[in-house]
């Protein structure tokens, strides 16, 4: 058995000759949530819409739970559809508004035709429970919820089959402060609760420090960094990590936050240097990452490497 959940091995996409994704490997270990960072357009969301085969990729591979369903036909990807589910920021978008809120959350089990229907009443009924709403919710619409409820039955909806592995697209971005917390606090629950493996797509890092185990920071379609989140937040090497970094909120509301933006001739000014005695030699296992150097404690960096003695 393999102990990663998800593996994307050299994935690619192009839209229309245009390169989004290039060349990206990630691994989500089991029971770790692993976060992908970058601004707008980076292609987090196309690479976690090829992990869950929403999007096919142009090339590279996709492995669940070790068994590769790069080219599984519909039919033959149902089984591992259960094990895979997304919870995207716009749940609004994403909730039939025909149907009660028990309605959504048993829907997966009548695709997957489990149990009958009082028992798929009762399960949606313990899973709204499960997210902090009570059953008497069953019976209501999404018109009715907030943002941070609706949020919620999302959740109940992807997990209720059991899901192995959750992609997490934005979750959180279109909520309040105080209701960001609860939904982040909601998922780390059931993270630990379900051993539940997670790819958690954002571009808040404070949200991102509190729940990943490793960030990967992804530019223009690639991986530029990535490593445990404590020594991304600690030791960031690459100027776009950097800049991502010092644009998280600060507490002092005279401080000005600095721009992420920076251009290619800033980024290539200030792309790292090692020697190679700094640098690590690259694992034998499947993450290695030819394309990025690796430094001590697991840690990935795009970098160049100069002569050296
Ligand atoms: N179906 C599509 N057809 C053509 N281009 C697309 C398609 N989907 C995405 N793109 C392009 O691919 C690039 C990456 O988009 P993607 O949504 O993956 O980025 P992102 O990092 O998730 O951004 P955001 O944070 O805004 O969601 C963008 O330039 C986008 O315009």
């Amino acid at each position: 058995m393999s102990e990663h959940a998800l593996e994307l091995s050299q994935i690619s996409k192009e839209f229309g000759g245009r390169t989004v994704v290039d060349r990206v490997n990630l691994v989500v270990p089991k029971n770790q949530v692993v976060a992908l960072v970058g601004e707008s357009g980076s292609g987090k969301t196309t690479t976690g819409l090829m992990a869950l085969r929403l999007i096919e990729p142009s090339a590279g591979r996709i492995l669940l739970g070790g068994h590769d369903i790069t080219s599984l036909r519909q039919r033959d990807l149902k089984p591992f559809r259960r094990q895979m589910q997304v919870v995207f920021q716009d749940s609004y978008a994403s909730l039939d508004p025909m149907m009660t809120l028990g309605e959504i959350i048993a829907e997966p089990l009548a695709i997957h035709a489990i149990g009958t229907a009082s028992e798929r009443r009762d399960r949606a009924r313990d899973w709204l429970q499960r997210v902090g709403l009570d059953g008497s919710y069953a019976t209501r619409y999404p018109h009715e919820l907030s943002g941070g409820q609706r949020q919620r039955v999302s959740v109940a909806r992807a997990l209720i089959l059991g899901a192995s592995v959750l992609v997490a697209d934005e979750p959180t971005s279109a909520l309040d402060v105080s209701v960001k917390a609860q939904i982040v606090n909601l998922l780390q629950g059931l993270q630990a609760d379900m051993g539940l493996s997670m790819l958690f797509i954002s571009h808040d890092l404070s949200v991102v420090r509190s729940l990943a185990d490793q960030v990967v920071v992804m530019l223009r379609g690639r991986v530029v960094e990535r490593g445990p989140t404590d020594r991304i937040f600690a030791n960031a090497h690459h100027p776009y990590t950097r800049a991502l970094l010092d644009a998280v909120p600060v507490i002092d509301p005279t401080a000005r936050r600095r721009r992420t933006f920076l251009t290619a001739e800033e980024i290539n000014a200030n792309t790292p240097r090692f020697r190679p005695e700094d640098i690590e030699p690259q694992p034998l296992v499947d993450t290695a990452d030819p394309q990025l150097v690796a430094l001590a404690g697991s840690h990935f960096v795009e970098a160049i490497v100069t002569g050296g003695r």
